[in-house]
């Protein structure tokens, strides 16, 4: 294994996976979406956020994921400072980062099969051989039903296309594609809110499952109280681009919380999560 490749393999240390400072964001021409955001995510920790349409969640997952630029403010990935990477040390980064997004159709080309889906990340990282594989033979076809497998779905799946799988099963192969890399850290938006509540609670339990199993770290991001509540350890709440309050999960009930999210409390409802252990 040469030096770029064994470069990219993981070294576990305790300092954070994800760190945001301060960080602003105005569209041009347009209203500040992000005002002076501060989060920092722990290695397999599971942070969620929770708020309203518009409150910025998704620019501030974008801005993570260095897909939009940021202002103000200071954005550190597995212990690198983004802003000031070269173009490559920057494509190297972003390779390893996973995430899950809203809509599994948009996020999966109808024309390639879902083999041809699942390893696009890992051949953008010629050479590199997944702990996963090691000891194994690592063709393509191996490694797609290896992950296949770990997202529960039958390794046949590899030669369908996308249009052949439920939106359920197609969420489920965008999450396989997000830990192929074996990345620490994944952002998670909004992943179930296009599934039915059947589907939500099976594609949660998984999420869950695979953090035990992986030990990924995890920025979860809801509208749906409930869901934050169920997968996170920390739960932020953002209003109108700003950080309310941060607290431990087992906080969320306690009276002091902050009076808006007392009204998210309001609309409560536990109806899409698993009670039981769901078989997939
Ligand atoms: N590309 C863009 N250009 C201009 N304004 C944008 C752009 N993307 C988002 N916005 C605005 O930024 C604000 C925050 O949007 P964002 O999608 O981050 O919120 P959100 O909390 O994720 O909402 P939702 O839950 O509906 O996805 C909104 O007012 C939105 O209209």
């Amino acid at each position: 294994m040469d030096d770029h490749v064994s470069s990219l393999q993981h070294v576990h240390t305790s300092n954070p996976v994800v760190t945001v400072s301060g960080l602003t964001k105005a569209f041009t021409g347009g209203k500040t979406v992000l005002r002076n955001v501060s989060l920092s995510i722990s290695p397999q920790e599971c942070l969620g956020i929770v708020g309203e349409s518009g409150s910025g969640k998704s620019t501030l997952a974008r801005c993570i994921l260095t897909l939009d630029s940021f202002d103000e403010g200071e954005l550190v990935l597995d212990g690198q400072v983004v802003r000031g990477l070269k173009r490559n040390e920057l494509k190297r980064l972003r390779s390893r980062l996973g995430a899950v997004f809203q809509h599994p159709a948009a996020a999966l080309n109808s024309r390639l099969t879902i083999l041809q889906s699942l390893l696009e990340p890992l051949d953008q990282l010629k050479g590199y051989v997944p702990s996963y594989m090691k000891g194994m033979p690592s063709g393509r076809r191996e490694i797609a039903a290896h992950l296949l497998g770990m997202v529960k779905l039958p390794a046949s799946y590899m030669d369908k296309y996308p249009h052949q799988l439920s939106g359920g099963e197609k969420q489920r192969v965008t999450i396989a594609r997000a830990i192929s890399t074996e990345p620490d850290f994944i952002v998670l938006d909004e992943p179930t809110a296009s599934l039915d509540v059947t589907t939500q609670a099976t594609v949660l339990n998984l999420l869950k499952d695979l953090q035990d199993e992986l030990g990924v770290a995890y920025l979860f991001i809801s509208h749906d109280l409930a869901a934050v509540h169920f997968m996170s350890d920390r739960i932020m709440v953002m209003k109108d681009g700003s950080v309310l309050e941060d607290f431990a999960k087992e906080a969320l009930f306690q009276p002091d919380r902050h009076p808006y999210t007392q009204s998210l409390l309001e609309v409560f409802s536990t109806c899409c999560l698993p009670t039981e252990p769901i078989l997939l």
